[in-house]
This record gives structure tokens, sequence and C-alpha cells, in this order.
């Protein structure tokens, strides 16, 4: 079944197209890693879709609806650089922003939800942190937090963007160990990847972006050097190999 249905995205930044129309479906439960150069469009692919950036034209929807009218089932993690890291707040407050959906705005987060937003922070390895300032932590650790905000949320669908930048190993295997718990509960998630040698181990799908949608399917069968080329200008040739999504890396 798909959860998501996107049809002739269209976007520009003044009069300058960055996102020409784009038509995919995603499939529910499947991991897809968003990969294209920089400035390619990731981000505002993310962004058009949920309605945070204007779009030219297209439609998007949530398992056949409008997206807009579904946002409560949708998690979005943005790019750590796009977030006002000096907001006077601790981390648990910020987990518990993800439960607002339950909670209501104007109503105060009661006992039940800390416990949940205390749950999803021990998933993250950062229970410790709790009561810190999140201007007070590393690039890393506020990552997790973010992390730790999505799943309390308890989305059917997530958008990560660019999680694992300037994360050290062990993050790094903590949201990937998120990510396929997110998978096994049937969720469905695309992320923005940097690092091409682990998108064959990370995802089972893959979209390639350059403005233009250049490939998106099953990681094993659209993650080829043709479609890396075509990507990337072809520069990438030191990856080898025709089929990269058979290769162990
Ligand atoms: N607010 C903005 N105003 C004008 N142009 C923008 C704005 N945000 C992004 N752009 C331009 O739109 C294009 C796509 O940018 P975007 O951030 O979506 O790319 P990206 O693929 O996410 O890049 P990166 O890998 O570097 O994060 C780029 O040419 C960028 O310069």
């Amino acid at each position: 079944m798909d959860v998501l249905t996107v049809r002739n995205l269209s976007t520009a930044y003044q009069s300058k197209v960055v996102l020409d129309s784009l038509s995919f479906s995603v499939e529910q439960g499947t991991l897809t890693g968003i990969v294209g150069p920089n400035g390619a469009g990731k981000s505002t692919m993310i962004k058009s879709i949920l309605g945070l950036q204007p779009k030219i034209s297209g439609d998007v929807e949530f398992y056949g609806n409008a997206l807009q009218s579904q946002k409560q089932r949708i998690g979005y993690v943005p790019q750590r650089g796009a977030v006002d890291w000096d907001f006077p707040t601790n981390v648990i407050d910020v987990v518990t922003m993800g439960l607002y959906g339950q909670i209501g705005w104007l109503r105060f987060p009661r006992e039940k939800h800390r416990k949940l937003a205390m749950a999803a922070l021990e998933k993250v390895d950062m229970t410790e942190y709790a009561t810190r300032q999140i201007s007070q932590l590393s690039g890393g650790q506020q990552q997790r937090v973010f992390l730790a905000r999505a799943l309390v949320q308890e989305a059917e669908l997530y958008f990560m963007d660019e999680p694992f930048a300037g994360v050290d190993a062990k993050t790094e295997r903590t949201i990937i160990s998120v990510l396929e718990e997110l998978k096994d509960q049937g969720k469905t998630v695309l992320v923005v990847h940097h690092d091409l040698q682990t998108v064959p181990r990370y995802f089972d799908h893959v979209l390639m972006l350059n403005k233009q949608l250049i490939a998106y399917g099953p990681t094993k069968e659209t993650f080829t050097t043709a479609h890396l080329s075509k990507t990337y200008g072809g520069t990438i040739q030191w990856l080898g190999g025709e089929n990269l999504g058979q290769r162990s890396v």
C-alpha cells in the first residue's frame, strides 16, 4: 500500500526552479535514502511535501488524502542547522513537544507524557541529559534528542533531513537501530543521506534526485553506477561496480 504519493511536484525560489515535476509513490514500511549532490533539492523536496515551502504545482497525498490534513501522522526531523538551538528549553521539553498532538497545545503535559518522553530518550541513550538546556548539547546529542521527539509522536511517516551529518559511529548506530525499529513497526521513513557507501546497507529503497527525479525504487535495482553518474554528473566512478546495491560495503 502506498503511504505517500507525489505527483508533478515543482518548486521554485523566486523564479529559479529547484524541483522539476517530481512524481513517485512510497510504499508503507519502507526505509528510503534520499541522495543527490549539494543543492539537488533534497531539503526543498521534503519541505514542499510537508507544505513548509510553497510549491508551483503538484499534489501530495498521504494514503490517498491531501497530506496537509494529516500532518499529525507525519514526523519531521529537520536539518540540525535549521533549528534555533539557543531557544531556552531543556531536553525533556523538546521531546515532549512531539506529543502536542495528543496533549493539545493549550494544556500541560501530564506525568504519563513525561514517562513517554523519558522512554524515548532512553532509546537514544540520552536519559541523563533530560534536564540539560538544548544549547548545551553536542551536535550528535542534539540529533538524538530530535530523534526522540519524532519517536514519541508515533507518526506513520517520517522525514529526516541528514540525521547522520557530523555524528560519531556510536550515534550513527543508535540512529540506525531507531530506523530499523520504526521499519519493524511498519512505519515508513525517508532519510536524506550523503554517505553513498552505506546506502545499500541502511536503506531498502533509494530516491536519487538532482532537481529532477533521476530514479526511485528498491536499492538493489536502483542504486546503479548509471543512475549515480546521472545524479552526480559522472564524478563517482571510484565507487566501482555495475550494481552497487549488490555490493557488500
Ligand atoms: N531559501 C532559499 N532561497 C533561495 N534559494 C534557496 C533557498 N533554499 C534553498 N535554495 C536553493 O535551492 C536549491 C536546492 O536547495 P536544497 O537545500 O533543497 O538542496 P539540498 O539537496 O538539500 O542540498 P544540501 O545537500 O547541500 O543540503 C539550491 O540551489 C539552493 O541554493
